[in-house]
């Protein structure tokens, strides 16, 4: 069985639990380095990215997560879980754990539109829709090589993938379509 560490500082780190277990993946909530042992893989949740990367310091988990990841851990970030794996933030110095090729713009949607639910199509998860929750969502505004475009909203991308790191704008774990998940479980950590 898949263990799966989902990392429990902030954001809806029981639904994605919930919604990985429903996979049949084995979960653990991770807030100290050593309950980063022995995992197949990693969800990082939604939340404030700004306030996660400053717990990720003061918990001692940004090293050890960027070690793992590094040397080959899959991970999954959603929301501000996508933020923490980006490269660059545009217009922003903040720090993150800097894993893949893209960049990204944080709360990308206006005031109006802080948060929505609309129908998505994505690839790898077949023909029907994904409802996808998007919550003062950021969205991706380039990726370099070897980045691989699953979702657009609009001309705006969504999801994507880079070899072991997938990413979401929104958040699967509020809805109870499983697809995305089983898919980082089945496509993207196996
Ligand atoms: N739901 C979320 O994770 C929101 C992300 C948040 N707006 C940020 O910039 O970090």
């Amino acid at each position: 069985m898949m263990q799966i560490g989902v990392l429990a500082l902030q954001g809806a780190f029981r639904e994605h639990q919930w919604s990985l277990e429903k996979c049949g993946a084995s979960t653990r909530q991770v807030r100290k380095p050593e309950e980063l042992e022995g995992l197949d893989a990693l969800v990082i949740p939604g939340g404030e990215s700004t306030t996660m990367g400053k717990l990720l310091k003061d918990f001692n988990l940004m090293e050890p997560i960027k070690k793992l990841a590094g040397e080959g851990m899959p991970v999954f970030g959603t929301c501000a879980g996508l933020i923490m794996l980006a490269k660059q933030i545009r217009n922003s110095q903040q720090e993150t754990l800097a894993m893949m090729d893209i960049e990204v713009e944080r709360n990308a949607y206006g005031r109006q539109v802080d948060s929505f639910e609309t129908d998505l199509s994505v690839e790898g998860l077949g023909a029907e829709p994904f409802r996808a929750v998007f919550i003062r969502a950021p969205y991706i505004t380039r990726v370099n090589d070897g980045v691989e475009v699953l979702a657009r909203y609009g001309d705006k991308i969504v999801c994507a993938r880079q070899g072991r790191f997938l990413v979401a704008a929104f958040h699967p774990e509020l809805t109870d379509d499983l697809r995305m998940h089983r898919y980082f479980i089945e496509n993207v950590a196996k």
